[in-house]
């Protein structure tokens, strides 16, 4: 008998006000494409029995909560954001939601880096993509939810080489993008460093063109 995916529902975040979405990026196409395409890998995920996942970039919390709702409180789900309210709405949402999250405020994965290394079996970022001037990036706040600088990649190109050493063997990273971003050359470095790349989702929102990119390390 086939055994059919289950469905789970899209985290609680009515708790939060428009006031708190001037503060901290506000759960969009993007957010939901990442949420899709998780519950799209459930049952791959589920094998890898997940005990230590990450989200880079919690923002409102919606993905590290969708994280700990689809496997429970076996693993340990620890998020980052540079935005010191995102760090404090997403235990909110995860509150609301009634699960357990550590929410860390640091550039990127800096305070984890060397804890971490080689234990984290599913790791997230929906980054900052949107090309815009260099200097709008990392000024702080809502604008850090978007300014990508340069190809949009600039915040995207410091991640990655963390994202390898923080994998562990059987470790899976999605990563969000729009076109601008150029996935071939994304797929060109990661492969460098050993990590082999797929499209999971891809999904046109506007003026955006979106993708859901998965990494794993070639065996
Ligand atoms: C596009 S938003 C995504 C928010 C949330 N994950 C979602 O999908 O709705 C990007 C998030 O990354 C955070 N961010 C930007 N630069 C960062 C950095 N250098 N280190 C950690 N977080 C960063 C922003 O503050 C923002 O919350």
């Amino acid at each position: 008998m086939e055994c059919q995916r289950p469905v789970f529902a899209t985290p609680d975040t009515s708790h939060l006000s428009p006031q708190d979405f001037d503060l901290v990026y506000e759960p969009a196409e993007d957010s939901f494409l990442l949420l899709d395409a998780l519950e799209s890998e459930y049952f791959s995920l589920r094998k890898l029995r997940p005990t230590i996942c990450v989200e880079v970039g919690c923002g409102s919390g919606i993905c590290i909560t969708f994280l700990a709702s689809m496997f429970g409180p076996g693993a340990c789900y620890i998020c980052t954001d540079i935005n010191p309210t995102a760090a404090k709405v997403a235990a909110q949402t995860a509150d609301q939601n009634k699960v357990l999250i550590h929410p860390i405020v640091c550039d990127l994965v800096n305070a984890i880096n060397d804890q971490l290394r080689g234990k984290v079996d599913i790791l997230v970022f929906n980054p900052p993509y949107v090309v815009t001037p260099s200097n709008e990036v990392g000024n702080g706040g809502i604008e850090a939810s978007w300014a990508g600088g340069e190809k949009g990649r600039e915040v995207i190109d410091r991640f990655l080489p963390h994202a390898v050493q923080l994998l562990s063997l059987q470790g899976i990273l999605y990563l969000v993008i729009i076109k601008e971003n150029r996935s071939d050359e994304i797929e060109d470095k990661m492969r460098q460093f050993g990590l082999h790349m797929t499209t999971v989702k891809n999904r046109r929102a506007g003026k955006e063109n979106l993708y859901v990119l998965k990494f794993t390390r070639v065996t």
